[in-house]
C-alpha cells in the first residue's frame, strides 16, 4: 500500500474541513475527552468532507465508533490494543495504524500486519507528555529494516524542515500537528507540506 507522505492530525472536524480543500489526502482525527454525542458528530462531518474529496480519514482511538459510523480508517496505540476488539475491527473492513515506541510495541504490532506503523516521538513534541524520549533518524532506519512492507509513519516534533530527513531515514509518510495548529498561517503551512511531499 502506498500512502500520502503527509499526514496532519487534527482535534477537530473543523480543521478537517479546513485541510481537505486545500490538497490533503491522508487525515487523522484525534478527539479526547469528548462524549460519544459529539464524537458522532465530528466524525461523520470529517468523513463526509474527505469522501467527498477522495481522502482518506484516520479515526484515533474510538473504535467502536469507526465501526458504527462506517469509517474506512483507525488509529490505535499500544494501550488502546489491550482493550480494542481487532476481530471486529478488521470483520468491518477498517485498515489499521498501530503506534510503535520499543520493540516490544514494534513486535506486537508487525503480528496484527496494519496497513501502516508509526514510530514516534521522532523529535521532541510539545503536544503530549509521553515517557518516550526522541527516538531520533537512526530508530526510523532501523524501524524501516524491521517493518517489512509495512508503511512506516514518522511522528512527534515533525515539520516541513524536518520531513525530507525522515524521508532519507526511511519514513513512507510524516505525521504532524503543532506544525500546522500552531503555526500563524496554517492554510500556507499545509501548502508547505503538500509542495515538500509532492
Ligand atoms: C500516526 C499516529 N501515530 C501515533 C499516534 C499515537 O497514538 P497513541 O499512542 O494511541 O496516542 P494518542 O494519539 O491516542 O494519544 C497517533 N495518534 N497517530
Ligand atoms: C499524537 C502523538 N503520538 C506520538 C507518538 O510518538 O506516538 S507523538 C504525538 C504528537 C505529535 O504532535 P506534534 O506533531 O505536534 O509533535
Ligand atoms: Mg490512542
Amino acid at each position: 500500500m502506498t500512502l500520502p507522505r503527509f499526514y496532519p492530525v487534527f482535534d477537530s472536524a473543523d480543521w478537517v474541513v479546513r485541510a481537505v480543500p486545500l490538497g490533503v489526502r491522508l487525515v487523522q482525527l484525534r478527539i479526547k475527552g469528548q462524549p460519544d454525542e459529539i464524537l458522532r458528530a465530528e466524525i461523520s462531518t470529517a468523513l463526509a468532507c474527505c469522501r467527498h474529496y477522495g481522502a482518506a480519514l484516520v479515526i484515533n482511538d474510538h473504535w467502536q465508533l469507526a465501526i458504527e459510523l462506517d469509517a474506512d480508517w483507525l488509529h490505535l496505540g499500544q494501550e488502546d490494543l489491550d482493550t480494542a476488539d481487532i476481530a471486529a475491527i478488521r470483520h468491518a473492513g477498517l485498515k489499521l495504524g498501530v503506534s510503535t515506541h520499543d520493540h516490544a510495541e514494534l513486535d506486537r504490532a508487525v503480528t496484527l500486519a496494519p496497513e501502516y506503523i508509526a514510530l514516534g516521538p521522532v523529535y521532541p513534541t510539545i503536544l503530549k507528555q509521553m515517557k518516550w524520549t526522541e527516538q531520533g533518524l537512526d530508530r526510523l532506519t532501523e524501524w524501516k529494516s524491521l517493518v517489512g512492507d509495512i508503511p512506516l509513519c514518522a511522528i512527534g516534533g515533525m515539520s516541513v524542515e524536518r520531513a525530507p530527513g525522515a524521508f532519507a531515514a526511511g519514513a513512507d509518510t510524516v505525521a504532524a500537528v503543532t506544525d500546522i495548529t500552531l503555526n500563524a498561517d496554517p492554510d500556507a503551512r499545509i501548502q508547505a507540506w503538500l509542495k515538500a511531499t509532492a
